[in-house]
């Protein structure tokens, strides 16, 4: 139905479409092209060159698309407003010019992704043919999907048809009685549903010229709504989805015991069961959420703060000042005493009794003039100088008297 000209990269066209089909977000998404009567432009908020380049892709759309082609321009990635380059305003002001349709949207945080493609649907040439009444009646098969499925298909395949649930669907169009008028319109004139959002009301009427403003506001509205009906619709199913698959076997058994029950009865039971159970949760997790006034929090608040703000700690004060008292215990009389002692000991004066065995060693190695010594050697001398040795001289005579008697006469 629509498609992505080969703009910008990155700026998230993928993301969009995926958004807006699978209503998830894929970080790591491949591109992807569509086809058709109306053309999405996305640049980057945060990007102001893929605004200017998306004024370029503009004027060729202008020049070589399709003549009646529908122009939505979406300015992505605004969960990231914080990093924008380009103002709301601008892009407005721009879309509006040139005739087109404008959302600032998020595919990462699914913001205005459903808004984008419905306005373009809206703007769609609108083929209505109430001969075919059965093109708008459906059969939906709905099933209980297991937990972590990857495989859908595969679920779909395996799936029993006793597990099937059928609901038929039909969709019911009602326009105004003046709406063959529509069929008339000239295709050229259509060619104008190019519209930024202000204008869709009037460009709208040049599809169906019977509807006014206020008609066409109250559809949207309506649109807005329904979408929050399904999105409302589809958490409950999810819920339902996580508390049934259990209750859903558990009443299966139940048939057994009781065969006259039908399996679209018994899945009426299942469901109401469901719905009750989910009810009673709700109430209990609105309950947990909004428990009153929380009387015992704040009385725990309350001990809590008195624990923890305790007043003036007298005891720790006491505590402190006897620490004080411990660490800073005065002038440590005892320290000062033992000091001198110590002082006393290391330094102990004059040190006069080494003074004195100083004295008296240094009387020992230097015992003054020796004068024992001096005797002993005047002794030595006179023994070994014993002067004129007289005696010798009277010893030689005598020799020599000896060896040389005289002889007699
Ligand atoms: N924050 C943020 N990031 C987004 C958003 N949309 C897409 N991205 C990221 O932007 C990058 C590009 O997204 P795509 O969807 O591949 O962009 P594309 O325009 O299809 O890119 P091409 O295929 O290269 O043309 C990816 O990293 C996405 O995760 C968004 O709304 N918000």
């Amino acid at each position: 139905m629509c498609f992505f000209p080969p703009q910008d990269t990155g700026v998230g066209k993928s993301s969009i479409v995926w958004r807006f089909v699978e209503d998830s977000f894929d970080p790591n998404i491949n591109p992807t092209i569509g086809g058709s009567a109306a053309a999405i432009i996305v640049y980057d908020i945060t990007k102001e060159e893929s605004f200017q380049t998306l004024k370029n892709w503009v004027k060729e759309l202008r020049q070589h698309g399709p003549p009646n082609i529908v122009v939505a321009i979406a300015g992505n990635k605004c969960d990231i407003a914080d990093a924008r380059e380009v103002l709301e305003k601008d892009a407005k002001d721009y879309a509006d010019s040139i005739h087109a349709i404008f959302v600032e949207t998020s595919a990462k945080n699914a913001i205005n992704i459903n808004e984008l493609f419905l306005e373009i649907i809206m703007l769609q040439p609108f083929d209505y043919d109430p001969n075919e009444k059965s093109k708008h009646k459906f059969m939906v098969q709905s099933l209980m999907a297991p937990d972590n499925v990857t495989d859908m298909e595969g679920v779909w395949k395996e799936a029993k048809p006793e597990e099937l649930m059928d609901s038929k669907l039909r969709c019911v169009f009602e326009l105004p009685s003046e709406n063959e008028k529509t069929h008339d319109v000239d295709q050229n004139k259509i060619t104008s549903t190019s519209a930024s959002k202000s204008e869709s009301s009037s460009l709208f009427k040049s599809a169906s010229s019977t509807l006014d403003d206020s008609e066409v506001k109250k559809i949207l509205e309506e649109c807005k709504r329904l979408q929050a009906e399904v999105q409302r619709l589809r958490d409950e199913n999810k819920q339902i989805k996580d508390l049934g698959l259990a209750n859903h076997n558990q009443e299966l058994g139940l048939a057994n015991h009781n065969p006259d029950l039908g399996l679209g009865q018994i899945e009426g039971r299942a469901l109401a069961h469901r719905k009750t159970e989910i009810k009673v949760e709700k109430e209990k997790a609105h309950q947990l959420w909004n428990p009153g006034p929380k009387p015992e929090i704040k009385v725990e608040k309350e001990k809590a703060h008195q624990l923890w703000n305790p007043g003036p700690k007298p005891e720790i004060k006491v505590e402190k000042e006897k620490a004080h008292q411990l660490w800073n215990p005065g002038p440590k009389p005892e320290i000062k005493v033992e000091k001198e002692k110590a002082h006393q000991l290391w330094n102990p004066g004059p040190k006069p009794e080494i003074k004195v065995e100083k004295e008296k060693a240094h009387q020992l190695w230097n015992p003054g003039p020796k004068p024992e010594i001096k005797v002993e050697k005047e002794k030595a001398h006179q023994l070994w100088n014993p002067g004129p040795k007289p005696e010798i001289k009277v010893e030689k005579e005598k020799a020599h008297q000896l060896w040389n008697p005289a002889l007699p006469v």
